[in-house]
């Protein structure tokens, strides 16, 4: 007996990876949760690599080492307890090492079609709060941040390090919400700080439902740039580290955010830029992208 399945497919292609429910899933809900597809001695080997990057054996042109901001505003904290976040790994041999791995591509390809650029990279170490509450990662769009476009040839693939649960900060999603648009995005007005740049929706239906995604070590979840998605405190001692990048397809093409809700994203970024590299107003945010991307499959035809 044949099974016809009538959907209307939006978000995916047939390259013969994901079942007919895999794909209905993902086009309703914006993501997949795809189990134990990175082996342990590759997370192991990450890990590792993130421990010289703390303890400074390495130093990786670009990388940005980020500490939350109540331990930078704070005392001195030592080492890789100090590290919040690894962003920008794409000259680390190693690191990347996780946006090339085939069992990866072969789902992001789904998404993307076959040329596909690694544009953002990000190994996350979320710290034990401090009792302040800038652990969390506020609700957001990932697309409000890419000058980069159509939105669904983009995808994030987030690879859990360890196990992460509801205690250590596990990733939040509302399901569905990548059928909307990109909504306008600031700032929380959280009392304990936030973290630079860390902008939330301003405004998401509270009676929304939501998904904790519990995972396991190597478990990893793709899912699509306009699904609202944060994370909550991390209550426990330990730090809950995940590792991930954002890959688009090189057929995608820049645009200008100018008069758009990117535009103060766009600002706080060129600004950085100013101040760290000491470039001038003609780098474009869309420069600040295209540096940044990888090609990591097919023909770099756009991006
Ligand atoms: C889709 C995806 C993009 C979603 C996301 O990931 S959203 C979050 C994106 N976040 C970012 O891109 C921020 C990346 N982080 C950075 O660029 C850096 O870590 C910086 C926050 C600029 C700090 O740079 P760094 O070189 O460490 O500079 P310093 O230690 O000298 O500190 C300079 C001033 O910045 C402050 N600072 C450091 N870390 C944070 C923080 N986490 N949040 C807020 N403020 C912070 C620090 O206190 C210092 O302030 P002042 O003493 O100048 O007043
Ligand atoms: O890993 C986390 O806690 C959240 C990561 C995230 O949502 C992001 O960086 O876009």
């Amino acid at each position: 007996m044949f099974i016809i399945y009538y959907f209307s497919v939006i978000y995916t292609f047939d390259t013969g990876v994901l079942t007919p429910e895999q794909r209905l899933a993902y086009e309703e809900n914006g993501f997949i949760l795809i189990r134990k597809l990175v082996s342990d001695q590759d997370i192991d080997r990450f890990s590792k690599e993130f421990e010289r990057i703390c303890k400074r054996e390495v130093k990786v042109p670009g990388l940005v080492v980020m500490r939350d901001v109540t331990i930078a505003k704070s005392e001195y904290v030592e080492g890789e307890k100090a590290v919040t976040k690894l962003q920008d790994y794409q000259e680390d041999l190693e690191l990347f090492r996780y946006c090339t791995l085939p069992q990866i591509l072969k789902y992001v390809e789904c998404f993307t079609g076959p040329n596909i650029m690694a544009m953002h990279t990000m190994l996350i170490n979320k710290p034990p709060d401090t009792g302040k509450k800038t652990s969390r990662h506020p609700m957001h769009q990932d697309l409000h941040y890419f000058p980069f476009r159509p939105a669904d040839r983009i995808v994030c693939s987030w690879t859990a390090m360890e196990k992460v649960h509801r205690g250590n900060g596990c990733l939040v999603v509302l399901p569905g919400s990548h059928h909307g648009t990109l909504l306008e995005h600031d700032y929380p007005e959280w009392e304990g700080g936030v973290n630079k740049m860390y902008h939330g929706v301003r405004n998401y239906d509270p009676n929304h439902p939501r998904v904790h995604l519990e995972m396991e070590k190597g478990d990893t979840v793709f899912f699509h740039p306009l699904l609202i998605h944060g994370s909550g405190m991390n209550q426990t001692d330990g730090f809950r580290k995940a590792i991930s990048c954002h890959y688009a397809s090189s057929d995608c093409y820049y645009i200008d955010v100018k008069g758009t809700t990117q535009e103060n994203i766009s600002n706080e970024v060129k600004e950085l830029a100013a101040k760290k590299y000491g470039v001038d107003d003609t780098v474009t945010f869309q420069d600040t992208w295209a540096l940044r991307g990888r090609l990591v499959q097919g023909d770099r035809t756009s991006m």
